[in-house]
């Protein structure tokens, strides 16, 4: 087996942290992505030691991932409220506002978080950012007449934006749509972003998850995990 990066170790760290946050016979959603990765991988060993544990995937990626590790599944339709969810993120800043959706996952993420009683955001320590917008803010669009979207969006003061591409061809999210990566730069006020992004016809779900995250657990390079207060 191949060493892991000191990023991937970071990772790794985290997401298995977080998982000594669930607690036994529990309903919770699990996050995407390369750190929620190791969170599902740790999950899956409780749960292999008799743990009962019923867990809301947020995404297709996720589903295959926690089926593999025998993970019982349920969907949020089946749930009333989930305990908890654990969830990775691009971007987090000190008021725990979130940039997510870099694997394009975002919308089945909002939802589950939103019906959660606690959101843990897992993350290396290279996600934590004084302001949102380095990274490009993914947009769930409907493919219909995306191009009005993103004239929109620009109109918003986004100077660029481009549809998300996989083998030169636009890259298709869970639910059919098309992801709009948009170069913002720094958002000075991303709760009144998020409100106009959705006043827009077309737009499914952005990546801005505002009032959500309340914890935040954070993985360095020197190998330690901190839980950031607000
Ligand atoms: O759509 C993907 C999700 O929002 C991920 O949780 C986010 O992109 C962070 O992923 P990673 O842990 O791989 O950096």
């Amino acid at each position: 087996m191949t060493a892991l990066s000191d990023k991937d170790q970071m990772k790794k760290k985290v997401g298995e942290y977080a998982a000594t946050f669930i607690q036994n016979g529990t309903a919770i959603g699990i996050g995407t992505g390369s750190t929620a990765y190791w969170m599902i991988m740790a999950l899956g060993a409780k749960v292999r030691e008799g743990f009962q544990i019923t867990a809301v995937p947020t995404s297709r990626a996720t589903v295959e991932l926690a089926q593999a590790q025998g993970i019982p599944l349920a969907t949020l339709n089946d749930v009333d409220r989930l305990a908890l969810t654990i969830d990775g993120a691009d971007e987090v800043d000190p008021a725990f506002q979130l940039i997510k959706g870099g694997g394009g996952a975002h919308l089945q993420e909002k939802m589950v978080a939103a019906a959660s009683d606690r959101m843990i955001v897992i993350a290396d320590e290279q996600k934590l950012v004084n302001r949102l917008g380095k990274f490009p803010l993914p947009i769930e669009v409907i493919p219909f007449g995306w191009k009005q979207v993103q004239r929109r969006v620009a109109a918003l003061g986004c100077p660029s934006s481009e549809i998300r591409q996989r083998d030169g061809k636009p890259w298709i999210t869970d639910h059919g749509n098309y992801i709009l990566d948009a170069h913002f730069g720094a958002i000075a006020d991303a709760p009144a972003l998020g409100h106009a992004l959705h006043e827009i016809p077309g737009v499914v779900e952005h990546g801005l998850f505002i009032g959500l995250a309340t914890e935040v657990l954070v993985g360095y390079a020197d190998g330690t995990v901190k839980e950031l207060r607000k």
